[in-house]
């Protein structure tokens, strides 16, 4: 109940810790204090997920029996300005009002401080989970969520929101038998909302480095176009099964930067010339060489569907299809606790940031790792990596499977042009929907 200690004396604070001990080594099996209790209007049922900021529970208003998920901010980010940050995600989101954006409706404080948001309860599956069962997706399903995810970013940037961390976790894809399919972009954690000072700004590099921009990586200045480079990487590792960039972490953020992406079309069959074209322009190193804004690119999306004239596709600007027929693989309530690969904490030492022409303001900054193979271990037990403080070797990066290697930009005006950017410092629904279903096998 609000008003009461939320720490029992004797029993882990499982929001407050990050590392919980392992059930075989703790001596009883921890309770977390608040389970049944009321936050505000609604009564915290389960505890659903965990990520690096906070703990998630589903909870359940008791009079009317409305669900909801609420985000309890972990006690350790509470001096690492967790508390501002949170109240950024709302604030951001409730800037944007789209149906393709996590709805975040209410706020309050527990007890001993630690803040709270109250959202809309997602049901269904993350991109990475789809992802990580079918490897990859065919050509109409990666259209369709590309045009969705489009239409959120582009309500995004028009609030002057820049999300900088589209990845394919903060992703959610649901399908119910009897309604069209829905996409949430989720996560507005270190968006940068206008005229406020965003946590991670001030040079700080933010973001998950396997589809950050190179602006991102350089700690320069971030606009929409960082979000569009993060859909083109999504969109890549949608289409051939992988991302754009293999290799160490530090390797592939380098490669963002440096390294000419291999077209689509080179790892997977299928793949209209038109849809390859426009996710090298994604991908490009240079803000300005990609599409002039979300709503643009989705242009560009939509006159490609038209030319696919996928069967079964509805007409460009015509209702989305209801997808009715299409076996369900996905349950249409969110399981408790899915083993979810989880994006990880990294510090990054000063040496390597420098290295990419980062002005350092801190010494250190963090930024978030999606692990290119989910790991089973729930983020709260996953250790915090520290790289070394020293220059990894920018080269090789390793290719996805079966290409040549691609070490430098083939163009030498536009790695010049890159390098001159060193250093930096510091809609609704969708006109396309998918006669496959999230849940069907995706074409080879
Ligand atoms: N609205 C929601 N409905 C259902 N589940 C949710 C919701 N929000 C978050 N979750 C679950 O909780 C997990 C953690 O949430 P989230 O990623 O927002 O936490 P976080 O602490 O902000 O993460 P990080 O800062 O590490 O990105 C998600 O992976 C998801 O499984």
């Amino acid at each position: 109940m609000a008003g009461e200690s939320m720490s029992t004396p004797g029993v882990p604070d499982p929001v407050s810790s990050s590392e919980p001990p392992s059930p075989e080594h703790s001596p009883t099996p921890s309770v977390d204090p608040l389970l049944s209790m009321r936050l505000g209007e609604f009564i915290i049922e389960e505890r659903i997920g965990a990520g690096g900021m906070g703990v998630v529970y589903r909870a359940v208003h008791p009079l009317i029996g409305k669900h909801a998920a609420i985000k309890v901010l972990r006690a350790e980010r509470m001096a690492r300005r967790g508390e501002q940050q949170l109240l950024l995600e709302a604030k951001a989101v409730n800037a944007i009002r789209h149906p393709g954006i996590l709805d975040v409706f209410n706020c309050g404080t527990l007890p001993d401080g630690r803040p709270y948001i109250v959202m809309e309860l997602l049901q269904g599956r993350t991109l990475s989970e789809v992802l990580l069962e079918k490897g990859k997706l065919d050509v109409e399903l990666t259209v369709w969520v590309l045009d969705q995810l489009l239409s959120a970013l582009g309500a995004v940037h028009r609030a002057g929101v820049v999300h900088r961390d589209v990845n394919p976790e903060n992703v959610f894809l649901r399908e119910f038998l009897d309604t069209k399919p829905t996409l949430k972009l989720v996560d507005f954690g270190i968006a940068q909302v206008p005229r406020e000072e965003s946590p991670g700004a001030n040079g700080a590099m933010t973001g998950t480095p396997e589809c950050m921009s190179p602006e991102q990586i350089r700690g320069g200045t971030v606009g929409p176009a960082a979000d569009l480079y993060s859909v083109g990487i999504l969109a890549f590792q949608m289409l051939t099964g992988a991302r754009p960039f293999q290799g160490e972490h530090m390797q592939v953020m380098f490669a963002q930067v440096e390294s000419v992406p291999p077209a689509p079309s080179t790892k997977a069959e299928g793949i209209p010339p038109a849809l390859d074209a426009l996710v090298l322009q994604l991908l490009e190193k240079k803000p300005a060489r990609r599409p002039d804004s979300a709503e643009a690119a989705r242009q560009q999306l939509s006159a490609i569907e038209a030319a696919l004239r996928i069967p079964g596709a509805p007409p460009v600007q015509a209702e989305p299809v209801v997808v009715a027929a299409v076996p369900i693989a996905m349950p249409t309530v969110l399981p408790v606790a899915p083993p979810v690969p989880r994006s990880h904490k990294v510090v990054v030492g000063a040496a390597v940031l420098m290295a990419f022409g980062v002005g350092i303001v801190g010494g250190r900054v963090q930024h978030k790792v999606v692990p290119e193979h989910a790991p089973t271990v729930p983020a709260a037990r996953r250790p915090v990596l520290r790289e070394p403080a020293s220059i990894p070797s920018p080269a090789p990066v390793t290719p996805p499977e079966g290409g040549p290697p691609r070490e430098a930009l083939d163009d030498g005006a536009l790695q010049d042009e890159a390098l001159r950017e060193l250093p930096s410092p510091a809609q609704t629904g969708s006109s396309l929907a998918p006669a496959q279903g999230i849940g069907a096998t995706a074409s080879p």
